[in-house]
């Protein structure tokens, strides 16, 4: 493999981080000046239309294994882009509240943990 593939491998490997995919989502809105339109009422409702979406990609299939295993390739791909779609307006609309996800999702972890203690083997 040339070096150019085998950067192109590593990048889609790499762990990105929340904070990176909310920098990513701050240059696209920026860079086709759509700043206005990202308030967060509106992202907040862009998320819910996103949540629609995905619900349609389960709608009437009954109960799925986990893993998909009877599933297209192709629904699978767009499974994934349904959930990213969600993921990228959450992150967003985190970021223009002034929500630092990462650290808020952390301490929520915490907190259920609490509320709700490990089973004692
Ligand atoms: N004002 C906008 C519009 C789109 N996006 C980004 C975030 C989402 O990841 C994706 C959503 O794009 P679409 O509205 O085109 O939705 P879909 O990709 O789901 O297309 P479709 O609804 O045609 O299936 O684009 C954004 O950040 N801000």
């Amino acid at each position: 493999m040339g070096g150019e593939d085998e950067k192109m491998v590593e990048e889609r490997e790499m762990d990105i981080s929340l904070k990176d995919l909310s920098k990513k989502l701050e240059e696209f809105a920026k860079t086709r000046d759509w700043e206005k339109y990202h308030s967060p009422r509106n992202l907040l409702l862009a998320m819910v239309g996103e949540v629609g979406e995905l619900s349609e990609i389960f709608q009437w299939r009954g109960e799925v294994d986990k893993g998909l295993p009877n599933w297209e390739e192709s629904d699978k791909e767009h499974l994934g882009e349904e959930l990213s779609d969600v993921l990228l307006y959450l992150i967003r609309l985190a970021d223009i509240c002034g929500i630092d996800l990462g650290d808020a999702a952390t301490k929520k972890i915490v907190k259920n943990a609490i509320k709700y203690p490990p089973k004692g083997f």
